[in-house]
């Protein structure tokens, strides 16, 4: 298996409601995959499932024989009483790692004698980054890593990120709200509406001009446009047909409406 993760029509319900719904993906070695998709539309659900925290009802996940994962979170929760400095919480991590160094990689260099809960939440969010790093992981999982992340702090962590996926070959699943500032960084767009809706590459904008107009000028505008191939329709239900057209006019606003 070339993948890092393989995940092959994985499904998930939770009680009578489908939260993924045949969901494949593979992320490989030095490859940012980026998760899109709307509120409850499963991106949680899928990370979970792809770290091993929750068995899906069908289909299957493969990871690679020792697969080391490095995993950022959206929130963490330190209980109000625990005193905790951040050298101590990546001790927990890496117990030999360079701390100074991997703070100072995200940006972060100056609160390695800190408080962990006097953090502000950029701060947080990069110690969560170096956190993950000093696992030296081959797969990263970053559920909105940038969430409390001023501009250009944004900017200056998915510059990391793509560094640490092109040069040093490490497979990156993404989830981002961030979409034009995610856009340049990433080798896969897989929009996610509990089921993929589609999937693709964002360079193939320039290639493919004509799909920018079936985004609309609100979405074309933040995600440039990607390879669409649509294999489904949108019942008024919620439900989803599957159907053999190549591409969709996206009139039922597959990840956005
Ligand atoms: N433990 C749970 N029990 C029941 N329903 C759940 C549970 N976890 C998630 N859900 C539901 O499953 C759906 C998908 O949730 P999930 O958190 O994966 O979406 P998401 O795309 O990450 O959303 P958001 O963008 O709001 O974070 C939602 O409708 C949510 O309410």
């Amino acid at each position: 298996m070339t993948a890092l993760i393989h995940l092959d029509k994985v499904s998930v319900r939770y009680g009578a409601q489908t939260a993924l719904a045949a969901v494949s993906l593979n992320v490989e070695a030095g490859k940012i995959i980026t998760v899109i998709g709307p509120n409850g539309a499963g991106k949680s659900t899928l990370i979970k499932v792809a770290l091993g925290l929750l068995p899906p009802d069908s289909g299957t996940v493969s990871r690679r024989p020792g697969l080391i994962v490095g995993y950022v979170p959206q929130r963490l929760n330190i209980p109000a009483a625990l005193p905790l400095s951040v050298r101590r919480f990546l001790a927990m991590a890496a117990a030999k790692g360079d701390w100074p160094a991997a703070l100072g990689r995200v940006g972060a260099g100056h609160v390695l004698h800190r408080q962990m809960l006097e953090l502000s939440g950029g701060e947080l969010q990069r110690v969560m980054l170096a956190r993950a790093l000093l696992r030296q992981p081959d797969l990263l999982v970053l559920d909105e890593p940038v969430g409390g992340v001023d501009m250009t702090g944004q900017a200056e962590i998915y510059d990391l990120i793509a560094a640490v996926a092109r040069d040093e070959g490490r497979g990156v699943l993404l989830v981002s709200h961030d979409l034009h500032v995610v856009m340049a960084a990433t080798d896969e767009v897989v929009c996610l509406n509990r089921h993929v809706c589609c999937a693709g590459h964002p360079e193939a904008v320039s290639r493919h001009p004509e799909y920018l107009a079936l985004f609309g000028p609100r979405v074309a505008a933040s995600l440039a446009v990607y390879t669409h191939v649509h294999d489904h329709a949108h019942l008024a239900d919620g439900r989803v047909e599957h159907v053999h057209g190549p591409h969709c006019d996206h009139g039922g606003g597959c990840a956005h409406g």
